[in-house]
């Protein structure tokens, strides 16, 4: 992945860097070949062990106080008809989040996950509440179709907000979430312009956007690509399709990636973010746990362009970062096998017998 020349939006945001610890990742990988199981039995749950071993830099990792961040917007797209939904569903399902009544209310009670909401940009005045943060840039984006979603300033103030919606919080893992009506029209946009692919291999059903409403969906995405073609730097295509929330949350995955905190990130909205901050800093990626594929069209060529793979496949299509809760129990077992399981050798189990290679 490529960084973006220089704009006003990327200041502040110093170099992540790469988490290379060879001597880590070796112990890493021995303390896991040498557990009480043939070897790489626990497949992909020892690669994620040792990812968050080498992000939390221990070979006993532990998470502590996971916090789902729910970021909140308006999108003025939203008016050409991209979603199933109305656009006040943003802001209704926001108080649903908080009064703790939707699928991430639910998740996070189940699994001990502190869930705060976000409004990066919500249109309605949202009554204060403890687990919301208010960091309105605007009330929603403008209408892409027609201008820039955001001004540059806007988008930099939104980034902003993500990055201290993360150091308000304590914690070593955020999980990532979102509501917006209309986001996964701007999710699909900033997929097809940064990885340069047909917007018809990006978009998909939302809400459940079918039939001529898919195709009506298709034609206003095309139109706004047109509207924005000299947009390609990573900020620059964030700020002319992108949405408050999605800003947001680029600043939160940079600055949790800053903080060596484990990011875990939800479908296909939020990994549209990651996408952008992935261009901007590529070395957030290896922070990153992709917790399912979603099941909208796009979900997998967004993942493969980042050479990333999912944890669950659920064909769940929500958002708000539901998925990311779902797989939340998978990170806390990998900690415990790397933490609690024991080896041939402490447990007095007889090793191998032969030199078997890993398959
Ligand atoms: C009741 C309801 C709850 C939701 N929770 C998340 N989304 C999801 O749907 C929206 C994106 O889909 P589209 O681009 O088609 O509008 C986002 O708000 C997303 O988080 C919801 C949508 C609805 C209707
Ligand atoms: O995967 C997602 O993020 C998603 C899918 C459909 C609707 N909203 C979000």
């Amino acid at each position: 992945m490529t960084s973006s020349p220089d704009t006003p939006i990327a200041d502040g945001i110093p170099p992540i860097a790469s988490l290379d610890a060879p001597a880590l990742s070796e112990r890493l990988t021995s303390l896991l070949d040498h557990k009480t199981k043939p070897l790489r039995a626990l497949g992909r749950l020892e690669d994620l062990a040792h990812q968050l071993g080498r992000i939390l830099g221990s070979t006993a990792p532990a998470l502590t106080a996971p916090q789902a961040l729910v970021f909140a917007a308006d999108h003025g797209l939203a008016r050409q008809g991209v979603s199933a939904y109305p656009a006040d569903v943003t802001w209704q399902m926001v108080r649903n989040m908080l009064a703790g009544g939707a699928a991430i209310s639910v998740l996070t009670r189940q699994h001990g996950i502190a869930l705060k909401l976000i409004d990066c940009g919500v249109a309605q005045a949202l009554p204060p509440h403890p687990d919301l943060m208010n960091c309105k840039v605007a009330t929603g984006t403008a209408d892409a179709s027609e201008q820039p979603a955001m001004t540059a300033e806007q988008c930099a103030q939104a980034i902003a907000a993500g990055r201290r919606a993360v150091q308000a919080v304590p914690g070593n893992a955020v999980l990532l979430g979102e509501m917006g009506i209309g986001n996964t029209s701007a999710a699909a946009l900033l997929l097809a312009r940064l990885i340069d692919q047909p917007v018809e291999a990006c978009a998909g059903a939302g809400t459940g956007v079918q039939g001529e409403a898919f195709a009506r969906k298709l034609q206003v995405l095309r139109k706004v690509l047109a509207r924005h073609a000299g947009a390609h730097a990573p900020l620059d295509v964030l700020a002319a399709m992108g949405g408050l929330e999605i800003a947001g949350m680029v600043g939160a995955i940079l600055q949790a990636a800053l903080e060596r905190r484990v990011i875990v990130v939800d479908g296909f909205v939020t990994s549209a973010a990651v996408l952008v901050a992935a261009r901007l800093q590529p070395n957030v990626l290896q922070r990153c746990v992709f917790s399912h594929l979603s099941h909208e069209q796009g979900h997998r060529l967004m993942l493969d362009a980042m050479g990333v793979r999912a944890l669950l496949q659920m064909d769940m299509r929500l958002g708000e970062g539901s998925g990311a809760a779902l797989a939340w129990p998978l990170l806390e077992s990998a900690c415990r096998i790397l933490r609690e399981m024991a080896s041939f050798e402490s447990a007095q189990v007889s090793g191998q017998t032969s030199n078997q290679s890993i398959p």
